[in-house]
């Protein structure tokens, strides 16, 4: 079940409103340009699989997409609770970020936590298995995968260099409720 949480950036302990059904998610996060969807499962993904099927499997989304909108890359990540750099990599995403092109992730499996700064305010979008998120660039914002993490996410990316990132410095992380909490 996707959840939303919505947070005055002053106040991590007590979120404003928390919503469970897309249909209401999905328009809150509209309201300040991030769009959240769900795709169809395309064809059945086994564990394991390597980031070529994952991208084969959904490469009518992806070709869609990537058409309409201009993305330019795509690339596969998957982080399990056996991934050997998975304290190195969960440290990195909860760096609170923002990359200069939209952050585009849809999930082909298990779950994490994005949580998007915008204004004064904090959304924070559990995202679980076939939920497609786009976040306009320059949206500064961290991300969850928990300690024990688990999950398989095609990215799109506006850039042909893939992952680029600036880093804001700021520590609003480690105030937030994290995925496991
Ligand atoms: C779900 S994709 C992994 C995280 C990532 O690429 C990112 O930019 C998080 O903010
Ligand atoms: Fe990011
Ligand atoms: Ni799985």
């Amino acid at each position: 079940m996707s959840v939303l949480s919505v947070y005055h950036e002053s106040r991590p302990d007590q979120p404003l409103k928390v919503l469970t059904h897309l249909e209401d998610i999905a328009p809150t996060l509209a309201q300040v340009g991030v769009q959240l969807e769900r795709w169809e499962a395309g064809a059945p993904v086994a564990a394991g699989a390597s980031q070529e099927e994952v991208i084969a499997a959904y490469r009518p989304q992806i070709d869609r997409l990537m058409s309409e909108r201009g993305y330019l890359a795509v690339d596969v990540i998957s982080v399990t609770r056996d991934h050997p750099q998975k304290e190195e990599l969960r440290a990195k995403f909860l760096d609170e970020h923002r990359h200069a092109e939209d952050e585009v992730r849809f999930f082909v499996a298990g779950r994490a936590l994005f949580s998007l700064h915008i204004d004064d305010m904090v959304y924070s979008v559990l995202c679980e298995k076939n939920d497609l998120i786009t976040v306009p660039g320059g949206t500064r914002h961290w991300f969850d995968m928990g300690e024990e993490p688990h999950f398989v996410a095609i990215r799109l990316f506006g850039n042909p260099d893939g992952w680029v990132a600036e880093f804001t410095g700021e520590r609003i992380a480690d105030q937030f409720p994290r995925l496991d909490d």
